[in-house]
């Protein structure tokens, strides 16, 4: 359905110069800064999966999810969308995706919602008694009852991002992007996202490409996440594969009796009785559990060894 082959994109933006005579000679000298925001990536996704697509700030997820709804061309490299190439066939490929920005609001700020998504569906063609059986099916998983007469501008991040979702699949897409969908949002919000997310991937078969800071979102909807650092792919494949290969060793935390913590590595392979029985010899323990790995501390390994 979706298949990248060593997509590329340089950003290539006029040095700038510092100093009194600075923006002058910044007009003046022509001269650039490229910066790679993707480097070589290849992916392929099949229908009806949700993938999350990770990394730390500025790795390059945005510029890749851009390339993939065709807003941006790439320097070099292939992406083919169900057989279109996103920024070439612009159109039809907007039609088969459904795009959430997190951060920017895709709908009319000063309507209320309603009409945004009307527009939407005036947008997209989608025939009357269609665009009403999907505004009710989208009302009733969004609880956008509510507020649907409320202007856009007043509606809290979490009713925006609600309202934002339903435009983005109410004339069906097969495709979903999402790229922080939950970002900044309370608890019970993120919630009504990702069984929004959970439900759409479950009835309709809808593929989603999901980038989030929120591993509780990954960990709620993807067993597949790609990661990537500096514009490359770190890793391909299953969440459970990435925690077996990648843990970090499990850490006994124990409670010394004058209220101190002190954590110790498990090391591979040693018995625990044994570990505990070494450190009761040497401190007074009050209480003591052991510390899984979480999927954060496993990417933050990832990360950290791709700095090295
Ligand atoms: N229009 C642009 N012009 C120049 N550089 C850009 C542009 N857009 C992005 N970049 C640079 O490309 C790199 C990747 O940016 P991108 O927004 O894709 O990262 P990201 O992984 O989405 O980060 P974040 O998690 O912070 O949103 C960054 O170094 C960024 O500064």
């Amino acid at each position: 359905m979706i298949r990248v082959e060593s997509l590329t994109k340089v950003f290539r933006r006029p040095h700038t110069f510092s100093g009194p005579l600075g923006p002058l000679r910044t007009l003046l000298t022509r001269r650039y800064d490229e910066r790679t925001a993707v480097d070589g990536v290849s992916f392929e996704i099949s229908a009806g999966e949700i993938v999350g697509y990770l990394g730390p700030n500025g790795a390059g997820k945005s510029t890749t999810v851009k390339m993939l709804t065709g807003i941006l061309t790439p320097t070099s490299g292939l992406i083919e969308v169900d057989g279109r190439v996103p920024w070439r066939d612009r159109e039809a490929n907007a039609r088969a995706v459904g795009v959430v920005f997190g951060q920017r609001s895709q709908l009319w700020w000063d309507l209320p919602l309603i009409d945004s998504l009307r527009l939407v569906g005036d947008l997209y063609d989608v025939p009357a008694a269609r665009f009403t059986g999907s505004l009710r099916r989208m009302c009733d998983l969004l609880g956008l009852d509510d507020f649907l007469q409320t202007p856009v501008r007043q509606l809290s991040l979490g009713q925006r991002m609600r309202g934002d979702l339903a435009a983005a699949m109410l004339y069906d897409p097969p495709i979903l992007y999402l790229d922080e969908p939950t970002v900044g949002l309370d608890v019970m919000a993120k919630q009504a996202v990702r069984e929004f997310i959970a439900e759409t991937n479950r009835l309709g078969r809808t593929t989603v490409v999901l980038t989030t800071h929120d591993l509780a979102d990954v960990e709620a909807l993807c067993e597949r996440i790609i990661l990537i650092d500096k514009g490359r792919v770190l890793y391909d494949g299953g969440i459970d594969d990435l925690v077996t290969a990648y843990a970090p060793p499990r850490r006994l935390v124990v409670e010394l009796a004058d209220d101190e913590t002190r954590t110790f590595e498990i090391a591979a392979g040693r018995p625990i009785p044994e570990l505990i029985a070494q450190v009761a010899a040497e401190h007074p323990i009050r209480d003591l559990s052991i510390r899984e790995p979480d999927l954060e501390s496993v990417i933050t390994r990832i990360y950290a060894e791709s700095e090295r």
